[in-house]
Formats: C-alpha cells, sequence, structure tokens
C-alpha cells in the first residue's frame, strides 16, 4: 500500500444528503496530506486545477500538490490575491482563462484551497468552466470550514453588492484539515467564529450557551475547536439537504447578512470590514432591530452583543473604521439583497436566541428608521 493510500481514523465525515449530487465532509487533522488518496479514489487520474491565494499557497500549497501527485493526480496552481476583491469579474476572467490554459477537462477537477473567497470564486469558475466541472472544496480559514465549503452557493460581487453574480454548484467532496487552522490570522479566526455563532442563535440556544461557555476553547484549538466546526457543518448540511436552492428554510442561514452584505459593500468590500465582522454587525442589528418591533426581549439582543464582542467582534456601524453610504446609501444596498421579492423586504428575525424566523414584506419605513438610529449610535 502506498504512502498516500493510508486513510488516518481520527476524522469526522457527515453526509450531505442531495441524492445524485450527494457528497461528504470529511473534518479533522492531516487531511490536506491524505487528499490525494482520497480524491483519487473519486476520480483516479484525474487532472486538478487548484486555486489559491497567496497566503494560503505560501504555507499549504506545497503539501497538497505533493498528495496529488503521489496518488497520481495531476495538479496545476492558478494563486489569487488574498481578500474580497478577489470575487471580481477580472479575477474570474484570469482564474478561467488560467484552469483552460491547463486544460482541465469535464472529466478533471477544481479545487478551491483557501478561504471563503478563494471558495466562492472557484466553484463559480468550476461550475461555469466548459458549462461545468467536478468541484473539491479544501477550505482553510475557520469561515470556510463552518459555512462556505458546505452547500454550493458560490459566485463574485458586483458594483451593485454582494454575491450577485453566481451558481449553485455543489462539491462532490468537502477536506476541512484542521490542522491548517493554525496558521490562520487570529482577526479571520474572529471572523469565522460570527458564522459559528450565527448558526448557534438561528436555531439552536444550547449551542448558543456552549458557546459562550467554551468560546476560549475553541479559540484555543483541540477537541472543542473541532466539535464546534463538526456541528456547524452538521447544521448547514441538514438546511441544505432540505432546501438546496434556498427556495424557504435555507434563508435563515442568511441571519446577519441583509444588514452586514450592506455593510459589506458600503466598505468597498475593503479589508475595513471582513465578510464574518459583517455578520457580527449584521446579528447584533437583526436582534436589535426585532426587539425594537416588540418580537424578542431587549435582554436577548443583548446577550448575543454581549458575546460577539467579548470574542473581540464588532457589533456596530461606529465600530467600522471609515466613511460608509448614509441611510439612503445603505437602503439602496438592500434593495439589491436577493432575498428581495418583486421589491419587498425579507430579514431573517428572531423570537429570541435559537428562535429566528423568516420575515418578508419588512416595512422599510422601520428598516430606515433603525438604521438611522444605528448611525447615530456610537
Ligand atoms: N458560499 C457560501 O456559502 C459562503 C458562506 C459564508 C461566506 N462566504 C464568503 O466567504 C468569504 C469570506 O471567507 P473567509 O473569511 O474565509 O475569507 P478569505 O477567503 O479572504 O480568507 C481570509 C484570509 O485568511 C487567509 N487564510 C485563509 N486560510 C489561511 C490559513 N490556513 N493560514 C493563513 N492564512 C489563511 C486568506 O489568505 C485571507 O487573507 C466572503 O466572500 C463570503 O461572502 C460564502
Ligand atoms: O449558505 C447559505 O445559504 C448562506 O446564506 C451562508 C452565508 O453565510 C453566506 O455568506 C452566503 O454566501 C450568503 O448567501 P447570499 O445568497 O446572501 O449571497
Ligand atoms: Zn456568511
Amino acid at each position: 500500500m502506498s504512502e498516500a493510500a493510508i486513510l488516518s481514523n481520527d476524522v469526522t465525515t457527515l453526509p450531505v444528503q442531495l441524492g445524485e449530487r450527494s457528497y461528504d465532509i470529511v473534518i479533522g487533522p492531516r487531511l490536506l496530506a491524505e487528499a490525494g488518496a482520497r480524491i483519487a479514489a473519486l476520480r483516479p487520474g484525474a487532472r486538478v486545477g487548484i486555486v489559491t491565494d497567496r497566503n494560503v499557497a505560501e504555507r499549504h500549497l506545497a503539501t497538497l500538490e505533493d498528495s496529488l501527485r503521489s496518488a497520481g493526480l495531476t495538479p496545476s496552481a492558478v494563486v489569487v490575491e488574498p481578500g474580497e476583491k478577489s470575487k471580481s469579474y477580472g479575477v474570474f476572467e484570469q482564474v478561467v482563462d488560467a484552469l483552460l490554459e491547463s486544460r482541465i477537462e469535464r472529466r478533471d477537477l477544481v479545487l478551491a484551497l483557501g478561504g471563503g473567497v478563494v471558495g466562492d470564486l472557484a466553484g463559480f469558475a468550476a461550475a461555469s468552466l466548459r458549462r461545468g466541472v467536478d468541484f473539491v472544496q479544501v477550505p482553510t480559514s475557520l469561515l470556510a470550514q463552518v459555512d462556505s465549503s458546505v452547500g454550493g452557493k458560490t459566485g463574485i460581487n458586483s458594483r451593485h453588492g454582494k454575491n450577485l453574480v453566481g451558481a449553485f454548484h455543489q462539491p462532490i467532496l468537502v477536506l476541512a484539515d484542521t490542522d491548517v487552522l493554525g496558521t490562520l490570522p487570529l482577526r479571520e479566526f474572529r471572523a469565522g467564529y460570527a458564522e459559528v455563532a450565527k448558526c448557534a442563535l438561528i436555531d439552536n440556544a444550547p449551542f448558543f450557551a456552549w458557546l459562550e461557555r467554551r468560546w476560549q476553547d475553541v479559540f484555543g484549538g483541540g477537541p472543542a475547536r473541532i466539535e464546534a466546526i463538526a456541528s456547524s457543518c452538521a447544521a448547514k448540511a441538514a438546511v441544505v439537504a432540505r432546501d438546496e436552492k434556498e427556495t424557504g428554510d435555507r434563508a435563515l442561514l442568511n441571519l446577519g447578512h441583509t444588514f452586514g452584505h450592506a455593510l459589506e459593500a458600503g466598505a468597498g468590500f475593503s479589508s475595513r470590514l471582513l465578510h464574518g465582522e459583517a455578520v457580527a454587525i449584521g446579528t447584533a442589528q437583526a436582534f436589535r432591530f426585532s426587539a425594537s418591533q416588540g418580537l424578542c426581549s431587549a435582554e436577548d439582543a443583548e446577550r448575543v452583543a454581549r458575546h460577539l464582542k467579548s470574542v473581540g467582534l464588532p457589533t456596530r456601524i461606529a465600530d467600522i473604521p471609515g466613511a460608509l453610504p448614509d441611510t439612503d446609501g445603505l437602503m439602496d444596498l438592500i434593495a439589491q439583497d436577493k432575498k428581495v421579492s418583486r421589491g419587498s423586504l425579507t430579514f431573517i428575525l428572531t423570537h429570541g436566541i435559537g428562535r429566528c424566523f423568516i420575515a418578508r414584506d419588512v416595512d422599510p419605513a422601520a428598516v430606515r428608521a433603525f438604521l438611522d438610529r444605528e448611525r447615530a449610535a456610537g
């Protein structure tokens, strides 16, 4: 048996049940070195067009390429600049052309090695290349391991807003190597944690209480971190299995994103505000807005903001450095949200921690008045 074919057992495997598009999420240590054997078991002899960013390439690309080669696969790599600005038309074109140049054919694979930016970009390239080639996610940020690598949402941003151009394209495998989080900067880890907290807040109050008690262990690494990753993936996999294309329940995963995406676009998709940071502010706002409408208690809204703050995440517009659009500008961005239907606003609101719901036909005047108050608050 070759070294590449020896697979470790201290991993968690979660299935995403989507009929013929079903796949496994594999979570645990040393998976980068095992990637070749695991991928070759699905697509023996394939060429693998790796899409990654410069930060991740410097630290982890060589391990992945060695693993692929020793399993009889043929890797090529396209390396993009780190950061949200790479989810753009220009970079998308460069990636697709590089994959064509490497002769990635229909029976080959595109592999995303990186955070959610690389995952969304590479996934959309895979969905478009030769009208669709298979795709593997190797998420390297906490955010990508708990959220973006699962569920098949792929895409890029437009000057009109966030993720407005893309496709649903499920991966055939997700390999979340928890060892690679060792090189992730703290600010990025915190941003990913916002999506973990979001996941708990939607419908799992005991998980949120667990996070309140154990968040330092999650940040510290070890079993609590793996448990948080696995719980988040299991929750997302269940939602995706029952509503793959967001015709209903899946919109719950958008908690914090209606406000959050508008703020991200308002900050120019820059490093002033990371996606997870925008989600933290947007989630705190969804709870405060719900409280202002008499839907949930002020105590729950305060408890959510207190927890996010205690891990070092922002919870208010005033926490974002630099200028932002005024209320009209933010309302224009909110009007481009993909949950908008025939012009009417949909938000994920809440009756309390773990009790979120989809609110359609939300009154724009109430949102506008809320944003005025939020912008005025220190
Ligand atoms: N498709 C989905 O379902 C989904 C879900 C959530 C978020 N997203 C998208 O994901 C993106 C955010 O993802 P993100 O927070 O991972 O950002 P990111 O991809 O920009 O990665 C964060 C930063 O960390 C670096 N990095 C990643 N892994 C590293 C590692 N192991 N060691 C050192 N540095 C590392 C990257 O180079 C980057 O600078 C946003 O565009 C968001 O819209 C998509
Ligand atoms: O997977 C989903 O569904 C989500 O909403 C997860 C979000 O965390 C993620 O940021 C997603 O990309 C947002 O989706 P969008 O449809 O609002 O662009
Ligand atoms: Zn998100």
